[in-house]
């Protein structure tokens, strides 16, 4: 069997100001290739801790994590950018795209940054990627002409540009209507499944979490369901 995308053992975070308090005990879980995990709980549970630890960002934590069966745990910042850039997707509840680039712009960047393909074959892999999301027809807009359902899907073209191996999302439909949750959870069940895309995505949404093919429920920073 294939070694899980994401591992977390046993990870712990103390925030020590202005009390010590402990946000994150005890957390082990994995994600396996292809999966859709969602990550859900109340207000203040840690999933956003959690996601932040997970996603290399915040390198202040007791335990480990491996990303591809990788070490990352102690690893240095530069080693962890590069990581991050290679190998994941980052999908927020505000897109933070930039307004002054056209869609197919924002959506190449980070494969420019990463450096492994020539701008012709970003722009290929970029046209796929809208063709799929079904904002083909968008290349040459600004962001601030989109909707913002669509610009979600841009966001999530622009996640997928570098193939990243796990996308990781912060409440991706937490600035959505119905209808446009709908399309991105439909857009993440179909790159799950066609694609085996992996996917850890937090969630205040229960119906999108009922949804997906397993679900994490954390409680005063613990797992109480999985
Ligand atoms: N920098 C910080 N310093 C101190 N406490 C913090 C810090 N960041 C978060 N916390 C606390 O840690 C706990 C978990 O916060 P976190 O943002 O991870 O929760 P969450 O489950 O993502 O909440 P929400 O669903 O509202 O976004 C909260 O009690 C929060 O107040």
């Amino acid at each position: 069997m294939s070694l899980p995308i994401l591992e977390a053992k046993q990870i712990c975070k103390q925030f020590k100001d202005p009390v010590a308090i402990n946000v994150l005990n005890d957390i082990s879980f994995s994600v396996n290739k292809g999966e859709f995990v969602s990550v859900i709980g109340k207000s203040g549970c840690g999933k956003s801790t959690l996601l932040y630890i997970l996603s290399t960002m915040d390198t202040d934590y007791q335990g480990e994590l491996l990303i591809d069966g990788e070490r990352m745990t102690g690893r240095k910042d530069h080693e962890l950018a590069s990581v991050r850039n290679e190998k994941i997707g980052f999908v927020f509840q505000f897109h933070y795209l930039l307004n002054e680039f056209s869609v197919l712009q924002n959506i190449i960047l980070p494969g420019q940054k990463l450096n492994k393909k020539s701008l012709g074959e970003l722009e290929n892999r970029a046209m796929e990627l809208m063709k799929i999301l079904g904002i083909q027809k968008l290349s040459n807009k600004k962001p601030n002409q989109l909707s913002g359902g669509e610009k979600q899907r841009v966001a999530i073209a622009r996640a997928l540009i570098n193939e990243p191996h796990i996308i990781m999302g912060d409440e991706p439909t937490g600035n959505l209507d119905k209808k446009n949750s709908e399309i991105v959870f439909d857009i993440f069940n179909q790159l799950s499944a066609e694609l085996g895309q992996s996917l850890l995505i937090v969630t205040h949404d229960p119906e999108f979490a009922a949804r997906t093919s397993r679900i994490i429920e954390m409680e005063d920073g613990r797992i109480i369901r999985q």
